[in-house]
């Protein structure tokens, strides 16, 4: 049976649980839903984090808001974030790697041929490749915030079935229920247009690109007829769930 390869973004927020430490309780979870769904699924993950983690071991002598003090944190976290993942994963009987990208690559017909190599020998071998953008050599994303558009560039290139976001809402709600605190989920997108009025302008703690960049990958992901969801990656079993229904999200198809 043809294993779904499915291209999984978890941000900061999520993976913080929305405090500033990272949740080894959130990546247990992932692990757990992983290994559960392994023999169907191949995951390739997206993930921030690098900059928060390293916030929880070093103060840097600068101005925390300057590019370049947030690219040295990146450089400090990654290793730790990658250490965090490998170690929890192991448990849960699971390998992963480590893949540093920046936009820049996916404009060069070289480069793209090598990241497509890479990660399908390694997920041929059942290896998790763990994405994240190569904040030393590229400033976008930190700048901008946000891993939206490069899991979005990453699951095209990589042909994946199915994009999940995970962020901190069940997925994308109704501008008018959303301002009148009684959220109600956009299930399924008829317009896809009619999707971006419904961005506020309102962001999480962590988080940076707000629902506008979510909705920007999906309509990358959705020219190449790639699913997306948007699901609540706070709650536990966040990806089951969705396969299963329980529990509300956005389905753009
Ligand atoms: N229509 C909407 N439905 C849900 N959330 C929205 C909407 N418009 C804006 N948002 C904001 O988008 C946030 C999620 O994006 P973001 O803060 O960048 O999180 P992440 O760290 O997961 O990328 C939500 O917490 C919410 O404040
Ligand atoms: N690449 C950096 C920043 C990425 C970032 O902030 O993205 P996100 O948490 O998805 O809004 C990191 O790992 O900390």
């Amino acid at each position: 049976m043809k294993k779904k390869r499915i291209l999984l973004k978890i941000g900061s927020n999520t993976l913080t649980k929305e405090t500033n430490n990272i949740s080894r309780g959130k990546i247990e979870d992932l692990a757990n839903q992983i290994a559960k769904l392994k023999d169907s699924c191949e995951f390739i993950i997206v993930s921030s984090g690098a900059i928060a983690v390293a916030k929880q071991f070093v103060k840097l002598e600068s101005k925390q808001e300057e590019v370049f003090v947030k690219q040295a944190l990146a450089s400090i976290g990654q290793p730790h974030l990658i250490r965090i993942y490998q170690e929890i994963f192991r448990e849960y009987g699971l390998l992963s790697s480590q893949c540093l990208l920046s936009y820049s690559d996916f404009e060069k017909q070289e480069s793209k041929t090598n990241i497509v190599n890479t990660i399908n020998v390694l997920v041929n071998n059942n290896y998790i490749p763990i994405i994240n953008e190569n904040d030393t050599v590229a400033t976008d994303e930190i700048k901008f915030g946000d891993n939206d558009k490069l899991a979005a560039l990453t699951a095209t290139l990589l042909d994946v079935d199915l994009l999940i976001i995970a962020t901190n809402t069940n997925g994308i709600y109704t501008k008018k229920s959303f301002k009148n605190n009684a959220p109600e989920t956009i299930l399924e997108v008829d317009n896809f247009e009619d999707l971006r009025k419904e961005v506020v302008s309102s962001k999480s703690t962590h988080g940076s690109g707000g629902m506008e960049s979510k909705i920007e990958a999906a309509s990358l992901t959705k020219k190449e007829n790639i699913e997306t969801w948007i699901v609540n990656g706070l709650e536990d079993d966040f990806i089951t769930n969705a396969f299963e229904n329980k529990v509300p999200f956005t389905k753009i198809k």
